[in-house]
């Protein structure tokens, strides 16, 4: 019989990682499918998405240290291998062992087992000085695809606030199915001004006290926002458009309104089966195109397939897997899907479109197009506890952006506004 063959280390499947973001332009929630992610115990896989997170929000610095040290790029899979290493150490790992880690992955490979000698001579002059050098360099900068649009949106100082906060990753985030209060006490987080509740160290969630009786979810700060601003009633009938994954299909159907989860993506709905069985939550599920879907609603909430620009703080794989030349067919979409939502609410039924899209193309041009679009179309100001009036938009929509709440420890971009038609 053929022995199954040996998992991947984690260093080597975190280099895989790498090289599928940045040679093949896979995100990296593509890159960790199949057997060779799933033969890795669940503490290896988390070290390998780690030591990628890690180097993909650090690249930019890494290459930095390492380019006085090469006279000329060395192949991917060595260019790679030394960066993790940088990042590494200066990461605070030992210097010893990330070195020799890093010799003999190079040594492993036959095409590459002769720049043994050059990498181990590069990290050796870096060890003692990287760690202070790093320390001082620019923050990372996105690529220009999206760094060009988003100055000429936001301008250049609030850019570079936005990419401090990219730079710093996101904390873990909850949503409480019931008392949030009662769940930051048992899971030792914080209950943030808007509700959601905000735990420091990551770590895994399923070991959390509650994940089992499904007494939360994980859903950003911001994210948790467009569903409160919908705020359905018991009752009520409400379509979710465009559910999947379900984090807030999870909080809609928590109101007892009588919530219909709609999604194009059989697999993605998979997730919300799964969700609204782990939480006890019921909702009417229909896989299906959001542009066909007939019906009548109190309410919709249509979070609309985006470029999702504002997750890069949890997802810094993304700004190097795209670029952006899907954005316009995305824009056209998100149009189609608001307008046939507005033909599927009752009288003076409730809308809420949102995108986790820092560009405004997707989000404040998309409600005044609409504005005019449709008459007796209006926004309703946005009222929600903890949400600072300037983020308040001149259309009535609301804007969130990762360099809010800074001190807290960020949050999302995102975008939504609440529209009624008289
Ligand atoms: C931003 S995600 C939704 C996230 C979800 N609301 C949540 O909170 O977990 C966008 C979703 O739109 C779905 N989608 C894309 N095109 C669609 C269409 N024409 N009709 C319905 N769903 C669509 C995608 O499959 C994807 O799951």
């Amino acid at each position: 019989m053929t022995q199954p063959p040996k998992p991947m280390s984690a260093r080597r499947m975190a280099l895989r990682l790498i090289e599928q973001v940045l040679e093949h332009r896979n995100l990296l929630s593509e890159a960790t499918q199949g057997p060779g992610w799933q033969a890795m115990t669940p503490q290896d896989r988390a070290t390998a998405q780690r030591l990628a997170l890690e180097v993909l929000r650090g690249l930019e610095r890494a290459d930095r240290l390492l380019k006085p040290h090469l006279r000329k790029a060395p192949p991917v899979f060595v260019q790679n291998v030394l960066r993790l290493a940088v990042v590494e150490l200066c990461m605070g790992g030992a210097a010893h062992g990330v070195v020799n880690e890093a010799v003999t992955l190079v040594g492993s490979n036959p095409k590459t087992r002769h720049m043994k000698g050059l990498v181990n001579a590069v990290l050796r002059k870096l060890v003692d000085k990287a760690p202070e050098e790093w320390a001082i360099l620019r923050v990372p900068r996105l690529p220009k695809w999206l760094r060009g649009p988003l100055v000429a949106a936001w301008g250049g100082e609030a850019v570079l606030a936005m990419e401090a906060a990219h730079f710093a990753g996101a904390p873990l985030d909850l949503t409480a199915k019931g008392d949030p209060q009662t769940l930051a006490e048992a899971t030792g987080g914080t209950v943030l001004p808007t509700g959601s509740v905000r735990l420091k160290a990551g770590g895994q969630v399923s070991a959390l006290p509650g994940y089992d009786a499904g007494d939360f979810w994980v859903q950003d700060a911001a994210a948790a926002l467009p569903a409160r601003l919908l705020s359905a009633q018991p009752g009520e009938a409400v379509l979710d458009m465009c559910a999947a994954p379900g984090g807030k299909t999870m909080q809609l159907a928590a109101t007892e309104a009588s919530v219909t989860a709609l999604d194009a993506s059989e697999t993605r709905m998979g997730r919300v089966h799964q969700n609204l069985a782990r939480t006890g939550l019921d909702a009417t599920i229909v896989v299906g195109d959001g542009l066909e879907h007939a019906g009548s609603y109190d309410a919709i909430l249509l979070d609309a397939p985006c470029s999702a620009t504002g997750t890069i703080r949890r997802h810094p794989d993304l700004p190097y897997a795209r670029e952006g030349d899907d954005i316009g067919a995305l824009i056209a979409l998100q149009s189609a899907l608001l307008d046939h939502a507005i033909g599927l609410l009752k009288p003076n039924g409730r809308l809420v479109f949102c995108t986790c899209s820092l560009i405004p193309d997707e989000g404040e041009c998309q409600i005044e197009e609409a504005l005019s679009r449709h008459s007796g179309l209006k926004t309703i100001k946005p009222e929600l506890s903890g949400i600072d009036p300037d983020w308040i938009t001149e259309e009535g929509g609301l804007r969130l952006r990762p360099d809010y709440w800074s001190e807290q420890g960020g949050m999302d971009g995102f975008y939504m506004a609440l529209l009624t038609r008289v």
